[in-house]
């Protein structure tokens, strides 16, 4: 169920964003209590105080020019609004708009791309033996391995509540299998320290399926694709990987040069070059009809 959240106008001191909506910012107190800032009431020095407790990079203050000054909350607010609060990672929202450049890519090149839906195991059990803290300290451990796993290339965000997505462009099949399986090897063999008392281990689940080539498709049917292989995973008993065989999706050379070959390909011959058709054809009137 969720918890009640109390609204104020101002950044609770001490208080870690934990969500970030399009209509408010949600906070978790020290008392563990929620409370949201509304946006249309976001004030300067709240604004501050989140891209500082973010660590936004480059932002000094005190001598900047008003004009720096506020380019720099706007750049750190911008920045803020790609991530998410608890693990640092993309969020879902951008992690879409990654998938939209992915797709359009693919259907360009050609190019091998395979995205990764990952799910930890009985994450639920975690929370309710150790408690919500402790469910987020695996998040973030979970989130720090993953970052580990993955070249500078792909993008790495938290998808939901325990779940993480990967998109990795330039993967050809024969590799998927084995990355999806160091990634799942990496978070197994992790000890999670909760805390001096407490160590734990987790696993996750992984679907995969690769975009389909010269095909240009949806971000809704790619995560499909990748969540029905993750909830095979799950099914077949979790801690393993499934990932779909690469779609056959062979265009001839032929095939590719009429769908991103010069537009004049596509053009009836007058429409292409109108003089030299015009000098072609005795009968046009713009050659004087002889
Ligand atoms: N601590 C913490 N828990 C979260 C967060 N977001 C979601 N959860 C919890 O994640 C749990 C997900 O549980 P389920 O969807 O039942 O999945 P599961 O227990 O991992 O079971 P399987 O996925 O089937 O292995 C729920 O208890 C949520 O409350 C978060 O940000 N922090």
């Amino acid at each position: 169920m969720p918890r009640p959240s109390a609204r104020c106008s101002s950044y609770p001191a001490g208080a870690r964003l934990v969500h970030s909506r399009n209509t408010d910012l949600q906070f978790v107190t020290g008392s563990a209590a929620h409370q949201s800032v509304f946006l249309r009431d976001l004030r300067l020095s709240t604004a501050h105080s989140l891209v500082t407790q973010a660590g936004a990079p480059g932002f000094a203050l005190p001598n900047e020019t008003p004009t720096r000054y506020l380019q720099a909350v706007i750049d750190g607010l911008c920045e803020l609004s790609l991530r998410d609060p608890l693990t640092g990672l993309a969020n879902r929202r951008h992690f879409r708009t990654v998938l939209e450049r992915e797709i359009d890519r693919m259907a360009r090149s050609g190019e091998a791309a395979l995205l990764l839906m990952l799910d930890i195991d009985h994450f639920k059990k975690i929370n309710d033996t150790h408690g919500h803290i402790a469910g987020d300290i695996v998040l973030q451990s979970v989130a720090r391995t993953l970052v580990g796993c993955v070249r500078p290339m792909d993008t790495l965000a938290r998808y939901g509540g325990e779940e993480f997505a990967i998109v990795l462009p330039s993967c050809q099949a024969a590799y998927g299998t084995s990355i999806a399986e160091r990634i799942r090897e990496a978070v197994e063999s992790t000890l999670i320290r909760v805390s001096p008392a407490l160590d734990l281990n987790v696993s996750v689940s992984i679907g995969g399926a690769y975009a389909l080539q010269w095909i240009r498709s949806t971000t809704q049917l790619w995560i499909e694709r990748a969540d029905n292989q993750l909830y095979q995973a799950k099914s077949a008993g979790r801690n393993r990987i499934c990932i779909e065989e690469q779609p056959d999706s062979t265009v001839s050379a032929e095939e590719k040069s009429m769908l991103f070959g010069p537009m004049s390909l596509f053009l009836h011959p007058t429409q292409a070059d109108p003089v030299a058709a015009a000098a072609a054809d005795p009968m046009d009137p713009a050659d004087g009809g002889r």
